[in-house]
């Protein structure tokens, strides 16, 4: 028998079966667990840090997988993992075919949402709940766990709103630690202030919702919360359990992490809690230097965050402009279109979010800021194959979505240089929406353009060789197609490679280039199925380009977690997969000639 309680505790059933006084000492060995597995692969330490208890007492009440426990979010499910037979995998987490940071249904039955978007496990808890009624198994109990966070999203309340009426007996265990990375804000965060302190006179929220409500419970004493959630189920009714936790408990690096109580961290050393990874000045960074470095000379501008202030890289803003800058909690439709009404009333907002998340407020960009033509920024982190998050954090589809805007205007900074530069144009368009996107991490060194034609930087031309290749780069596939470029030479390829900064629409410019070449090619970090390539060869058909016009981006599939350059590498989008698929698909079309430089190149700058 292992010497370790944890070591005893293969699933479930196992966890019931220990004795109560057992589990302080179970508890003691997840966390020392959690910190040396997540500070050694990097991960949520501290959300996970405070569920250790709750979710004990989730597996020792509710028989899950017949019961279903939904965690919202799912980065608080690796103590679920943990007792739910996984603890071998977590020498693998988040690292390409390992295990994921977030519940994965190939992963276990116990698992069933895979989403790290926030503010949907209710509305799934009311679906399972109603199919459960329709299919005579209202013996499986549903169990959402959310976050006070993740219950100032919009979603959270549409569905509290038809749990509270529909009498199905769903139990919402909110997992109240006062925080999301920062502390939860608004009303609903001054409400949940008020019943933490076990005072709230007269009905609260939930219970004017139609829902029971059971608590304040310490979400650390493993017998109250066990007893609060056989008292819920035995209610039969919708219920929330407020479980009262803390971000980070019992590790005092994360404890005192005054920025969000290592919420999401990197490869850590524990002893000292500090970075083992160097890391480079990034793209976050450096737009948040240089927005405050604008806001300092234009007071109209203002910036909104949904519960992501640092990490989106507006704490500086918020020092020195504290009074233009809004979170307005885990509600991105929100910040769209309350955004909306600051251009409106005259300012010109920076909506500040990741990219995976943008998919969420597509309509309010779409009618609530494009419709009206307003003057709307939207800074996009994260955009492109993120990586270690998975399938739903990768940001690679807010091409796609803001190619289907009317007058939306998006550009793809190569480099920090070219993201001040795109940042003051953006901001200086007043007739209508604009969006920047960068990735994630470390920014690469500065490529300079040796001209630029119509707004359209050029990179690189192979002199005096005949025009075969047009390589569109967007972003930082910039490095890649240039590398391609470098290939293609040494075979007598004569290659352009261009920037044009202004991703959608499609420059003039570029048709033009692509008429003067036998094949173009567009590289772009996010799905190929209607992003830039695609608006490219319908620009060029439009013009009748003679060329084939191809786009290399992401494939339309979800995908997993793993290493970004990994990723893109599967997808064709490194210097060699480049100059082969040029090189194949220039074998379908005729030789070219050198023609003389066209008149529209302005001189180099
Ligand atoms: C729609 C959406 N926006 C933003 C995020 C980024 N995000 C991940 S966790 C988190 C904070 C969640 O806070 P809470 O629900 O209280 O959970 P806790 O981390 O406190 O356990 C945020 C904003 C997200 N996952 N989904
Ligand atoms: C769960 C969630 O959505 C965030 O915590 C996200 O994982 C952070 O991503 P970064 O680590 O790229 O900031
Ligand atoms: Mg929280």
């Amino acid at each position: 028998m292992s010497s370790t309680v944890l070591g005893q505790v293969t699933g479930p059933r196992r966890l019931k079966e220990l004795r109560p006084d057992r589990l302080p000492a179970l508890a003691d060995e997840i966390r020392e667990f959690l910190v040396d597995k997540v500070c050694a692969a990097g991960g949520h330490l501290g959300p996970n840090l405070g569920v250790v208890e709750l979710t004990i007492a989730l597996h020792r009440v509710f028989d899950s997988p017949v019961d279903r426990i939904v965690f919202d979010t799912g980065h608080q499910s690796y103590v679920h993992k943990v007792l739910t037979g996984r603890q071998a995998a977590f020498d693998t987490l988040r690292a390409e075919g390992g295990l994921s940071g977030y519940p994965m249904r190939a992963e276990s039955p116990h698992d069933h949402v895979e989403n790290s978007h926030a503010s949907t496990a209710l509305s799934y808890a009311d679906g399972l709940a109603k199919a459960h009624r329709l299919r005579g198994e209202e013996h499986r109990r549903v169990i959402a766990v959310i976050g006070d966070g993740a219950l100032t999203g919009g979603m959270a309340w549409e569905a509290l709103n038809n749990l509270g009426r529909g009498g199905r007996p769903v139990i919402v265990v909110l997992n109240d630690n006062g925080r999301s990375y920062d502390p939860t804000v608004g009303g609903l965060a001054d409400h949940l202030t008020a019943l933490r302190a076990a005072g709230e006179p007269g009905p609260n929220l939930f219970e004017t919702l139609g829902l029971a409500y059971l608590g304040p419970v310490d979400g650390h004493d493993i017998a109250a919360v066990e007893e609060a959630l056989r008292d819920a189920a035995r209610l039969g009714r919708p219920v929330v359990v407020h479980c009262v936790t803390e971000k980070g408990r019992g590790y005092a690096h994360a404890e005192e992490d005054e920025a969000d109580r290592m919420h999401g961290i990197g490869v850590l050393d524990p002893a000292t809690g500090r970075s083992r990874t160097a890391s480079s000045p990034g793209w976050t960074a450096a737009f948040g230097a240089e927005l405050e470095r604008i806001a300092a000379e234009r007071p109209e501008v203002v910036a909104l965050t949904a519960a992501m202030l640092r990490p989106v890289g507006l704490h500086g803003f918020a020092e020195r402009f504290p009074e233009r800058v809004f979170d307005v909690g885990i509600a991105e439709q929100h910040a769209v279109t309350s955004a909306a009404g600051l251009a409106m009333g005259g300012l010109h907002p920076v909506v500040c979010l990741y990219a995976t998340f943008l998919n969420r407020a597509v309509d309010q960009i779409m009618m609530d800021v494009a419709l009206h033509n307003l003057p709307v920024t939207f800074v996009l982190d994260r955009a492109g194959v993120t990586g270690p998050d998975g399938a739903s954090h990768h940001g690679m589809w807010d091409l796609a979505l803001l190619g289907t805007v009317p007058g939306m205007r998006v550009a793809a900074p190569r480099d920090t240089a070219r993201l001040a530069e795109l940042l003051g144009e953006a901001l200086s368009v007043q007739d209508g929406p604009t969006a920047l996107r960068f990735p994630k991490g470390g920014a690469g060194p500065e490529i300079p353009a040796l001209t630029r034609m119509e707004g359209v930087d050029i990179l690189h031309r192979t002199r005096s060789r005949p025009l075969d290749v047009l390589l569109v780069s967007t972003g930082v596939l910039a490095g890649p197609a240039l590398g391609a470029a470098e290939l293609l030479a040494e075979e007598g390829v004569g290659v352009t490679v261009v920037d044009p900064r202004w991703v959608l629409p499609v420059a003039p410019a570029l048709t033009h280039l692509a008429s003067r070449h036998r094949l173009t090619l567009c590289l772009e970090d996010g799905i190929r199925a209607g992003g830039v390539g695609t608006a490219l060869a319908q620009a060029c058909a439009d013009a009748r380009v003679p060329g084939p016009v191809h786009a290399l981006g992401l494939r339309r599939e979800f995908l997993s977690h793993g290493e970004r350059p990994a990723i893109l590498a599967d997808h064709g989008l490194t210097a060699r997969s480049v100059a082969d698929s040029a090189r194949a698909l220039l074998g379908d079309t005729t030789p070219a000639r050198t023609p003389a430089p066209s008149s529209r190149e302005r001189t180099p700058r």
